[in-house]
């Protein structure tokens, strides 16, 4: 017989939680009383990352990306009645769905929510698409922002580390108006994709607290001001009254019910509580049980991000950004981030990885990454005499600078791929520690390091990790942690729960100390973590402006 908890709700009510990650979407059939995963199912975009071409054939320049609408409600009807069978678990004993995007993945709609790349005559615009998280290409609006914002003192810079990334809300929306004044004046509602998926769920349109403090600058009630906005573009100046202001609510609030509509796509009861929308960085902190001050989660997959909830509200240079409530209620929510971390793994496997070496995979049964992953293994630390910046996606923290690419120093005739790929764990690996010193030094403390995201199946990822930044290495339990996060916030939003950390509690869970830094491996990575430092400072700071200057030149050349 169980022991029902006194105050744990019972065991035969569950929540859906679907994290609409950067290729695919996940869904996952929770338990509510504890955490349980009962069955997931993905559904791949398929789409997946426009950065060529749309799907007219219309080209794209470079550092676009962009991703189509409709693939995220294949989700819905693909993933979630997936999951929701191969649960067992019935309809009607589901209260709740959740969900989390990646963000800044932003689209401009109509009033009704539909996006204007589905309008006739409008589906080869570029600008009438979703602009996902890593479009690249405002990066000039960035830098206007920033210029403006210094030199008018705005008091918002500071709380993003003093600088905007041409990845956020302002940025995008901006190159919007410059490069297509007629997509931007057809635009009535400009929204984040955690938002506009829960829109479609329960018909509601409210913006989360998450998104609006961290990718559109909601700061201390208000956003940038008009005349900020008018002296950056007078066609701007009305953007924020306009096109992006809505109510706001907090995470795990209830955004409304389930339609009729959103019941048929997913084959879950019409009328179920729909919680607002999430972030899939900052929704797996509870899932981790990062719920005190101090336990930074990094959620490793096609990118890294950082977050950590402080008592502490400071300024850490080249943070994403630090918002009152921003991960969990009561406390100031940190993010940091690195734009390209899987992402440059995957680079490698596409130009680096040789047909033998693929041919030697299959017959052993390993995926590229798991057999570049062995043969990289075995290596002593510093032995493929290589350096790496990771920056091939651009430097998010804590540079903030998008037109930054990455490097591999030391090639030599000798060098194999499985010494480029080990050389590129570990500079994503730096990356990481030259974050964490950022916030160590300006007084707001890391206390431990939990993983979560697709890269924790890496074990050599996270032992490179723990050796490189020190620490031990907490492990998130779940396999798919934002998923699991967005179903522990459903479950607050149904009720079950007062707020999401007593859900964390009963709900989430971790394995402290998983990977622990073994001194003398620690030691010889200082060495080369000094190496990446000073590349880092020399590239990224001004000393040798030549990543800038490259970019000049293939701008002019391919136009
Ligand atoms: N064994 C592995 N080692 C290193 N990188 C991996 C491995 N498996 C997948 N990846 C990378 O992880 C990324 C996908 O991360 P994941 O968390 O699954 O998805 P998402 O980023 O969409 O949430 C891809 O960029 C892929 O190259
Ligand atoms: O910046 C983000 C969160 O603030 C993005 O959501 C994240 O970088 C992309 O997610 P993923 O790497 O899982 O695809």
């Amino acid at each position: 017989m169980t022991v029902e908890h006194k105050d744990r709700p019972p065991a035969d009510q569950f929540v859906v939680g679907v994290d609409f990650g950067t290729l695919s979407g996940r869904a996952v059939v929770v338990r509510v009383s504890d955490g349980a995963e009962l069955a997931v199912a993905e559904y791949a975009y398929p789409h997946a990352v426009l950065d060529r071409e749309l799907p007219d054939g219309t080209p794209l320049p470079p550092d676009w990306a962009l991703q189509v609408p409709g693939d995220y409600i294949g989700v819905l009807r693909k993933a979630v009645p997936e999951a929701l069978a191969r649960s067992g678990v019935r309809p009607e004993q589901v209260i709740g769905i959740g969900t989390d995007f990646t963000a800044c993945t932003v689209l401009p709609v109509r009033a009704d929510g539909t996006p204007l790349c589905e309008l006739p005559g409008l589906a080869g615009r570029p600008h009438a698409y979703v602009k996902l998280w890593r479009h690249h290409a405002a990066q000039g609006q960035a830098d206007r922002i920033n210029a403006l914002a210094a030199e008018r003192a705005e008091p918002w810079l500071e709380r993003y580390g003093g600088r905007i990334s041409s990845e956020w809300e302002f940025a995008k929306a901006l190159q919007l108006l410059e490069e297509d004044p007629e997509i931007y004046d057809r635009t009535d509602r400009w929204v984040e994709a955690a938002d506009w998926i829960v829109w479609r769920l329960c018909g509601t349109y409210v913006r989360n607290a998450c998104t609006a403090g961290y990718k559109g600058q909601f700061q201390d009630g208000g956003y940038p001001s008009d005349d900020y906005l008018a002296a950056l573009n007078p066609a701007f100046t009305d953007f924020v009254t306009d096109k992006l202001d809505q109510p706001i609510a907090q995470l795990g609030a209830l955004a409304g019910r389930l339609t009729a509509e959103a019941a048929a796509w997913t084959g879950l009861p019409e009328g179920i509580a729909v919680c607002v929308g999430n972030v899939d960085a900052h929704v797996t902190a509870p899932a981790a049980t990062a719920v005190e001050p101090g336990r930074m989660v990094a959620i490793m997959g096609t990118s890294t991000c950082h977050v950590m909830s402080s008592d502490r509200q400071g300024t850490v240079p080249g943070m994403c950004g630090v918002v009152d409530g921003g991960i969990l209620p009561g406390l100031w929510g940190y993010e940091a981030g690195q734009s390209g971390v899987g992402d440059i793994f995957a680079w490698f496997l596409r130009t680096g990885f040789p047909v033998e070496y693929a041919e030697r995979a299959e017959r052993m049964g390993r995926t590229p990454h798991e057999y570049l992953t062995e043969l990289a293994a075995g290596q002593k630390v510093g032995e493929h005499g290589l350096i790496a910046l990771d920056w091939h996606s651009g430097n998010r923290s804590v540079l903030v600078d998008h037109d930054l690419s990455g490097v591999v120093l030391g090639l030599t005739l000798s060098t194999r791929p499985e010494d480029v790929y080990r050389a590129l764990l570990e500079a994503t690996a730096f990356g990481t520690r030259t974050i964490v010193e950022a916030f160590e030094s300006s007084g707001v403390p890391v206390q431990e390091l939990i993983i979560a995201g697709g890269l924790t199946r890496n074990a050599l990822l996270m032992q490179i990790y723990a050796d490189v930044t020190r620490r031990p290495l907490g492990v998130i339990d779940s396999a798919q942690g934002p998923a699991l996060g967005a179903a522990m916030h459903a479950a607050v939003a149904a009720g079950a729960y007062p707020d999401i950390r007593a859900a964390a509690h009963a709900m989430g869970s971790a394995r402290p100390g998983m990977y622990l830094p073994d001194p003398d491996r620690a030691a010889a990575y200082d060495r080369l973590y000094a190496e990446y430092r000073l590349l880092h400072d020399h590239f990224g700071r001004g000393a040798n402006d030549v990543m800038h200057r490259l970019r000049r030149i293939r701008a002019e050349a391919s136009a």
